[in-house]
């Protein structure tokens, strides 16, 4: 069979990457996106090649978020190409998706499912691992195959080129993307499993990493802004957060049982991984394959505790304090009980909005490149 991915930059909107349809067995990447690389014009790089061999030549997508790690993310994919060529370039058709803005990343990765891609590579931090997450789910289903007859289900990849890459953390991954493609090319995978969070009224949201809530998450908001100081940014954004905070009452509902009210919460964080804000160890027993949640919650903080105990939480040493209680769960449900509907919450780092939220563990919804 012949697949071939396609480059072409005249077809595409502006600023645009998508795969179109053209017939079924065929994967096309269009864009002409300034931002693409210099690699992105070679067709030989990104037009498959015929093969007569039996042996099917894997379709790999690469989603890339230039703006990651604010630029260095497209700098360092661009070097990166001739080693990805040279590693993969013989046994895969190579696809590259530079992504547009926020959000374009689980369209392509939706599309990419779709028409059949062996795995989809997240290139760049855990906002757009996040988003090519979300990309594997559609209306609370997973996305599968348009061929109905394909045999092969679509993995995720991970090259982490961001300014925190927590998930990868978890996973014991040194910050060496030539060690990324070369897990890649062994191509081994595992099945993990993915948080589902909902509110009523509104469509699903899936993260892989860490949910958190209240000044976690708020932090975390305003973090984002500040991405160009590295990792300082989540200092310089907890120092915001922390200007007119109060610890709040809220309730929760653990795997479907009765609600109860936890007074004075700081921060409540539920893991599936266990890093966040650029490594700390927040959730440091949580496990992408256990099939259940590490829920942390961290109450009656103040902020002199922070300074005091911030080294325990980088460290994961945090849960012998006792203001701090970690639980395992399947689901949790959160409110607030003030109704001031400005607690915050975040997942994998990305800002979702306000309380309230449900959070479900989907195990093992996924397979990931390992
Ligand atoms: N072309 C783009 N221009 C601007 N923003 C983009 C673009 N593509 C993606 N984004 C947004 O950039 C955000 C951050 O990206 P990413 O997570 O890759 O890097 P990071 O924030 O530096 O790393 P980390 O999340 O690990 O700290 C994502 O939320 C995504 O929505």
């Amino acid at each position: 069979m012949v697949m071939v991915c396609y480059y072409n930059h005249l077809l595409t909107p502006v600023g645009g990457v998508r795969f179109s349809i053209t017939k079924p067995s065929v994967l096309r990447a269009e864009t002409n996106n300034p931002m693409a690389s210099d690699l992105s014009s070679d067709r030989s790089v990104f037009r498959g090649v015929s093969s007569s061999s039996p042996i099917r030549r894997r379709d790999l997508v690469f989603v890339v978020n230039p703006r990651g790690a604010n630029g260095r993310t497209g700098k360092e994919w661009k070097k990166l190409l001739p080693y990805l060529q040279s590693r993969l370039g013989s046994d895969c058709n190579i696809c590259e998706s530079l992504t547009s803005g926020p959000s374009h990343a689980i369209d392509i990765t939706r599309e990419a499912i779709r028409e059949g891609a062996d795995a989809v590579i997240a290139v760049g931090g855990d906002g757009t691992l996040h988003e090519v997450v979300n990309g594997f789910f559609w209306d609370g289903k997973p996305v599968a195959n348009w061929n109905t007859e394909a045999v092969h289900s679509t993995a995720l990849g991970l090259i982490p080129l961001g300014t925190g890459s927590d998930f990868a953390r978890t996973l014991g991954w040194k910050n060496d993307p030539r060690e990324a493609i070369d897990r890649i090319a062994r191509g081994v995978r595992s099945r993990i499993d993915v948080g589902v969070i909902s509110r009523e009224g509104e469509g699903s949201h899936y993260f892989i990493n860490v949910a958190d809530i209240h000044l976690s998450a708020k932090a975390g908001f305003y973090a984002s802004r500040y991405k160009k100081f590295g990792n300082l940014c989540y200092v310089i954004g907890a120092l915001q957060a922390f200007i007119g905070h109060h610890n709040q009452d809220l309730r929760i509902k653990v795997n479907e049982g009765e609600w109860q009210t936890l007074s004075q919460v700081t921060a409540l964080c539920v893991g599936n991984a266990k890093y966040f804000g650029g490594g700390m160890k927040i959730t440091p027993n949580a496990d992408p394959q256990s099939g259940s949640f590490e829920v942390v919650i961290l109450q009656d903080f103040k902020w002199y505790d922070f300074i005091l105990k911030l080294h325990k939480l980088y460290n994961g040493t945090h849960l012998s304090l006792n203001n701090v209680t970690s639980r395992n769960v399947y689901t949790i449900e959160v409110d607030e009980i003030s109704g001031s509907g400005n607690i915050f919450i975040q997942s994998d780092g990305e800002h979702l909005g306000f309380l309230p939220r449900k959070l479900s563990i989907l195990p093992g919804a996924i397979e990931m490149i390992c």
